[in-house]
């Protein structure tokens, strides 16, 4: 039978992690693969400005097999290539299922940039958002697309709230207010019962995908922004989905 016409099989969960930088994305990444490789068929795409860092660090930890982590480097700002033009996630996601048919879920995991990046719905499912303690307990009042609607958002590191006087449980109610009902995880690597829930979350969302009860939602754009070259020859601006896009 093809499978490319076998309605009865579903592509792959395409989930999106982003976040500010250092956040720990790329450690839950690792979770997920450490956690969920035995029961789901998994492969994994890193993006970063000018290196694969990020996909060299998760194939030294041995999550997953190392052909199924494979990294694109944007060249530009990370939001571009989540968002704006997907494309070349977009190939590297498809190779990636090809290769490895059939998968059941892609991670793709964000650059380290700022508040306001999300993905577009045209490459992903569903995405979370990290956002961690040592960060300041402030952050979660801040705001963004990704803070107040990715389809989870972690609040991460909370081992380390007392280390960095924070107080955990006001940053998780200041999350909750931001977000409409909408889940927030408390997680850090150092506690496993955080990472079950993590699992958790993912393994219903790939049951809904595959049953076709999820629905896609946009958390919507990221907020408008410049980027320009060290010698300010270039422009490059996001945030006005009318007008994407301005080089000068
Ligand atoms: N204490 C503690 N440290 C953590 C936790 N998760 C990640 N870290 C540490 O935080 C640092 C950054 O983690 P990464 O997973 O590389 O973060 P990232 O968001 O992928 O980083 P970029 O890709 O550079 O943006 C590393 O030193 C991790 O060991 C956690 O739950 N608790």
């Amino acid at each position: 039978m093809n499978t490319q016409t076998d309605n009865t099989r579903t592509r792959a969960l395409r989930l999106g992690v982003a976040g500010p930088v250092g956040t720990g994305k790329s450690s839950v990444v690792a979770t997920l693969c450490r956690s969920l490789r035995h029961e789901f068929q998994i492969g994994v795409i890193t993006n970063d400005i000018y290196t694969d860092e990020d996909a060299r660090f998760l194939r030294a930890e041995g999550v997953l097999p190392v052909e199924r982590i494979r990294a694109v480097e944007t060249g530009a700002c990370p939001h571009t290539a989540i968002r704006d033009d997907v494309t070349m996630n977009l190939l590297a996601v498809e190779d990636l299922e090809k290769d490895f048919a059939p998968l059941d879920i892609v991670l793709i995991e964000s650059g380290g940039d700022n508040l306001t990046a999300t993905f577009s719905p045209s490459l992903v499912d569903a995405q979370i958002f990290v956002i961690d303690v040592a960060g300041g307990g402030d952050v979660a009042r801040k705001g963004g697309p990704g803070i107040g609607r990715a389809d989870l958002l972690i609040v991460n590191k909370v081992d380390l709230g007392e280390h960095v006087d924070v107080d955990v449980e006001q940053m998780l109610k200041d999350a909750r207010a931001a977000r409409a009902g909408a889940p927030v995880l408390a997680h850090s690597k150092k506690y496993p019962d955080t990472e079950k829930a993590l699992c958790d979350w993912v393994r219903h969302l790939h049951e809904a995908h595959v049953n076709g009860t999820h629905v896609p939602t946009d958390p919507g754009p990221m907020a408008p922004h410049f980027h320009a070259t060290e010698d300010g020859g270039y422009i490059h601006r996001h945030g006005d989905e009318a007008h994407p896009h301005v080089h000068r």
